[in-house]
Formats: structure tokens, C-alpha cells, sequence
């Protein structure tokens, strides 16, 4: 028997929208992925050469990366985020779409020309430093892991760099957003070395996830 292939999918929001395409692709997690009270972390599917492992969207790449799993879905902003040469993500799921903004305090205009400096709170400490520089702006990044939206009113940064999807977190904390960075969305991701020594499962099961997004789409 080949070890099992594993796939692994996040904890977060991209979960709700990412079972129904598995489904369509023919992939069934076992019961015990949807018993709240299980502290299983790796679970059996109705295919018998597929384990599905439940991890946060970040780690997602990670594992994928470092070929601990070898296909795997997560959001584009974690994948710019990373920039791992050994990730490689052939497909746009078309699920979990919102945008990478700069925001502010409402009431504040941009950072423009001129500026040369600027703190920012954010989750995306590489994406957001690699945005500013293409504005001829240094930005130093303090890298916060939610709540961002806090952080200018408490004086830890002037702007943050977040996900937006309503807006409505902006809002309801006084901010607006300034520029959107990067539309963002969910990606089939996969380990090249894995796309290559194991070729006759993985090519096949990305042309499925092609497949069935474009069924979706059409
Ligand atoms: N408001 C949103 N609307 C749509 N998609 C979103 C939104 N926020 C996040 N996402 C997408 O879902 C992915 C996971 O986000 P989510 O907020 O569920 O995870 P998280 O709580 O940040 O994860 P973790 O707990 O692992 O840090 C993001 O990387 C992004 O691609
Ligand atoms: O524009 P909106 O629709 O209001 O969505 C934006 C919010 O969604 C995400 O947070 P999430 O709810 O995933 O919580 P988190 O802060 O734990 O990441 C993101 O970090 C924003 O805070």
C-alpha cells in the first residue's frame, strides 16, 4: 500500500465553503471530522489513499511547503504572504473571497508622497513591507494575529493591513479602508516534488478540482 495522500484543509472560514468542493471532487471526510468533541487532528475519508488533517490556514502552507501534506487549500493572501518555492497553486477555487486592504482612521488621508515611514499592525508583515516599498515607503510592521482594527485607536500603529470582506469591521472600529492591495482568494495548493514523484495521484486529483470549479462556474 502507498502512503495515503494527505490533504490538508483550515480550521477557519474557507472550512464551510471548502467541504461542498471536495464533495464535487468526490471526497468525503469520515464522521468523525464533524464530531465537535473529537481531538482527532488526521482523519479517514471514503477514499482509502486520502486522510484529510484540520489545521489553521497558515499552517495549511506550511505543511503543504514542507511536503508533511501534500496538497492542500488556503486563502492567496497566505500564499503571498509565504512566497514558499516549493508551493505550487495551479487552481482558483473561486470560494472565500474578500481583499488585503490598507485602512486608516476614518477621519485620516492616506500615506502619500512624501511619507517615509509608517507603523502598520497587521497579520501579513511580508506582503504588507513588499507593497509599501513599491510606494517608496518604509514600513515597519507589528505583527498582531487578529483584532487588528484595535490597534490605531490604542496608538500601536496609525493603519493596519487586514482582510476585508462587508467592510463592517471597519466600521464598527472607526476606521476606513484606503487602498485594496490584493483581491484575494481560495487556492488548490500543492508540494511540487509530490506533483512529480507521485504522478499518477496528484496530477489527476488537480485536474479534478479543475474540473469541478469550472463546473461551478459554468
Ligand atoms: N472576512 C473574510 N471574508 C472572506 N474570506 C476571509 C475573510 N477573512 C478571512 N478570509 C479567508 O479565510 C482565511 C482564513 O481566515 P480565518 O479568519 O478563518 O482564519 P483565522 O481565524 O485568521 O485563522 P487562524 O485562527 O488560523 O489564525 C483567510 O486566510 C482568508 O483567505
Ligand atoms: O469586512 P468584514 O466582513 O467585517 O470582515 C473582515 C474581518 O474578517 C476577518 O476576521 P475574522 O472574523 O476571521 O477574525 P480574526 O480577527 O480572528 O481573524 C478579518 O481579519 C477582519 O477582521
Amino acid at each position: 500500500m502507498p502512503e495515503p495522500i494527505i490533504f490538508a484543509i483550515p480550521k477557519g472560514r474557507i472550512l464551510d465553503e471548502a467541504l461542498p468542493l471536495l464533495a464535487r471532487v468526490g471526497i468525503e471526510p469520515a464522521p468523525d471530522f464533524f464530531d465537535s468533541k473529537s481531538r482527532s487532528l488526521i482523519f479517514g475519508t471514503n477514499q482509502p489513499h486520502i486522510s484529510l488533517i484540520r489545521v489553521r490556514a497558515f499552517d495549511v502552507a506550511t505543511f503543504v511547503a514542507h511536503g508533511a501534506a501534500q496538497l492542500g487549500i488556503v486563502g492567496s493572501d497566505v500564499v503571498d504572504e509565504y512566497d514558499y518555492s516549493e508551493l505550487y497553486a495551479p487552481v482558483d477555487l473561486g470560494i472565500g473571497h474578500c481583499r488585503l486592504s490598507l485602512a486608516g482612521p476614518a477621519d485620516s488621508a492616506p500615506p502619500g508622497i512624501g511619507a517615509s515611514h509608517i507603523r502598520v499592525a497587521t497579520k501579513y508583515p511580508a506582503t504588507t513591507r513588499r507593497w509599501f516599498e513599491g510606494q517608496g515607503i518604509q514600513a515597519e510592521c507589528i505583527k498582531l494575529n487578529g483584532a487588528m482594527e484595535i490597534a490605531p485607536k490604542l496608538g500601536l500603529a496609525s493603519h493596519i493591513v487586514d482582510l476585508v470582506s462587508t467592510g463592517k469591521t471597519l466600521v464598527e472600529n472607526a476606521l476606513a479602508e484606503q487602498v485594496a492591495i490584493s483581491q484575494v482568494s481560495a487556492r488548490l495548493v500543492v508540494n511540487r516534488a509530490a506533483f512529480k514523484l507521485r504522478s499518477a495521484e496528484v496530477p489527476a486529483l488537480v485536474e479534478k478540482f479543475r474540473q469541478a470549479v469550472g463546473d461551478a462556474a459554468a
